[in-house]
């Protein structure tokens, strides 16, 4: 049995992934889900605490597990964790379906994420931490994107509002 997400959400950590979903959940009226809630759902563990037990490699094998489960199950908009597109698995997975990448620079990325031990992969240095990872990363977020919303500057309602736009759901 498979459904299709409404939308799904790609970009890095504290991009609005969660918060921008909300909002693009309640204005398309379906149900949100996140494949970082669903993995702390199932395993009983934080984020950080599968890093720290198990390492990153296994989290990823997890993660995989939990983005294919929630991509065929779900049928409302669906926010990835910010290193799901690594897997190429999973990019490929996501061809064919409307895929948003919400972006913004750096600065804007070390005041919204700070120095936060929930988030593994900035615990040291995040900025360099999150040069480092957009290096890495941004041409994967571009593949998968169906759709690339600028959240510099703007209030989650704006790119809400954005993202309607530019997946033609919504006229302006
Ligand atoms: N457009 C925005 N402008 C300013 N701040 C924002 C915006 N969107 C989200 N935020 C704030 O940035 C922080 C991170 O947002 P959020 O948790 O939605 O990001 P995320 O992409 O889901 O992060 P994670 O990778 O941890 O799941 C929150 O404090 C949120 O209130
Ligand atoms: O960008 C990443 O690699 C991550 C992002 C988060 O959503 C979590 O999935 C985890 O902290 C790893
Ligand atoms: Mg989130």
């Amino acid at each position: 049995m498979s459904a299709v997400p409404a939308v799904v959400l790609v970009g890095p950590m504290g991009v609005g992934k969660s918060t921008v979903g909300q909002l693009l959940a309640e204005r398309l009226g379906v149900g949100y889900r996140d494949t970082d809630d669903d993995i702390v759902a199932a395993e009983g563990r934080t984020i950080a605490e599968i890093f720290v037990d198990e390492g990153e490699p296994a989290f990823r094998a997890i993660e995989k597990r939990a983005v294919a489960v929630a991509l065929a199950e779900h049928e409302g908009v669906l926010a990835l964790g910010g290193g799901a597109v690594l897997d190429a698995d999973t990019r490929a997975l996501l061809a064919g379906h409307r895929v948003v990448y919400l972006s913004m620079h750096v600065d804007e990325a070390v005041k919204r994420t700070g120095l936060n031990a929930a988030r593994p992969l900035l615990a040291v240095n995040p900025r360099k931490q999150w040069r480092e990872l957009m290096e890495a990363r941004r041409h994967l977020y571009e593949e998968v994107a169906t759709a690339v919303v600028p959240t510099d500057d703007r209030t989650p309602e704006e790119v809400t509002q954005q993202a309607l736009e530019a997946l033609e759901l919504k006229k302006a």
